[in-house]
């Protein structure tokens, strides 16, 4: 165990991608922590880096130099305690399997007892709403309804961190502002620790405690900025609050300034 009252730490993140002749330095040098519980947004312009640091986290890609920590233990391979909601959701379900097949995965290979994985996987389709959706299959599903199998199936995992990127990229206006308030109520209630990568600015002062903005590529931390908006909150009122307007206006402005310094 390395010694950090962390979740999770990314020290120096270094990420150059190497083949075909061609040699892209996505990730400069990336060093911030993320304490138990906390829920961070990060953005930045297009190409910055994000899913590639989200890709290093989860141990889906090794880093080129410096390290990342999770719960105490650096990052070789996917960490036991982590579950990832990509955007591409009808790409990370299986079309053969039923909506409950696909919460229940994960706990199979985790070699969760027959008994557990079901109340398991109970608890987290009432949790999404989605109690009578179990026996459907994914392509009979709308896209926020699959989004909502995917967020799930991460959380029947019992991850102590979980890390989502882009996951409401591709579902209408109205189904992002419910999937935003489930991933708030979910996280109030779970106490899991989440790393929540977006486009969208006001999703991410929406959602987070914390906003890593990072400049363009090759990435490094342009500011960590703390949402201090009162809980719990609520897609009208907060986000038509000064602190709010405040909020995004600095963010929008750092971000505008990190894609003209490209
Ligand atoms: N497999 C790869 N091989 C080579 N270069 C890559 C690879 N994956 C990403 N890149 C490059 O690394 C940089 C960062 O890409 P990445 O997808 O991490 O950014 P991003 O911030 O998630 O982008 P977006 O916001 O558009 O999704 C880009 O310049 C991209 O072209």
């Amino acid at each position: 165990m390395l010694g950090s009252t962390h979740a999770l730490d990314v020290r120096g993140l270094h990420k150059v991608y190497d083949g075909h002749g061609r040699s892209v330095e996505a990730v400069r040098d990336l060093t911030f922590g993320v304490a138990p519980g906390e829920l961070v947004c990060i953005v930045g312009p297009s190409g910055a880096g994000k899913t590639t640091l989200l890709k290093c986290i989860a141990g889906l890609l090794p880093a080129t130099s410096g390290e990342i920590i999770v719960d105490g233990r650096r990052v070789t391979e996917p960490p036991a305690g982590m579950a990832v909601v990509f955007q591409e959701y009808g790409r990370s379900l299986f079309p053969w399997l039923t909506v409950r097949e696909n919460v229940e995965l994960p706990l199979r290979e985790k070699k969760v007892p027959k008994g557990r994985r079901a109340e398991l996987v109970d608890e987290a389709l009432h949790a999404v709403d989605l109690d009578e959706a179990r026996s459907a299959y994914p392509w009979q599903l709308s896209g926020g309804m699959q989004q909502r199998v995917a967020i799930a199936r991460a959380v029947a995992y019992e991850p102590r961190i979980m890390l989502m990127d882009e996951p409401f990229a591709a579902v209408d206006a109205q189904t992002r502002a419910e999937l935003e308030d489930l991933v708030r109520e979910l996280w109030r209630r779970l106490r899991v620790t989440i790393v929540f990568v977006t486009h969208d600015i006001d999703e991410a002062v929406y959602l987070g405690g914390r906003v890593l903005v990072l400049s363009a590529s090759p990435t490094v931390v342009m500011d960590d900025v703390k949402v201090d908006l009162p809980d719990p909150r609520d897609q009208l009122s907060t986000r038509s609050s000064p602190e709010f307007a405040r909020l995004r206006g600095h963010i929008f402005g750092l971000v505008q300034r990190a894609k003209g310094a490209r």
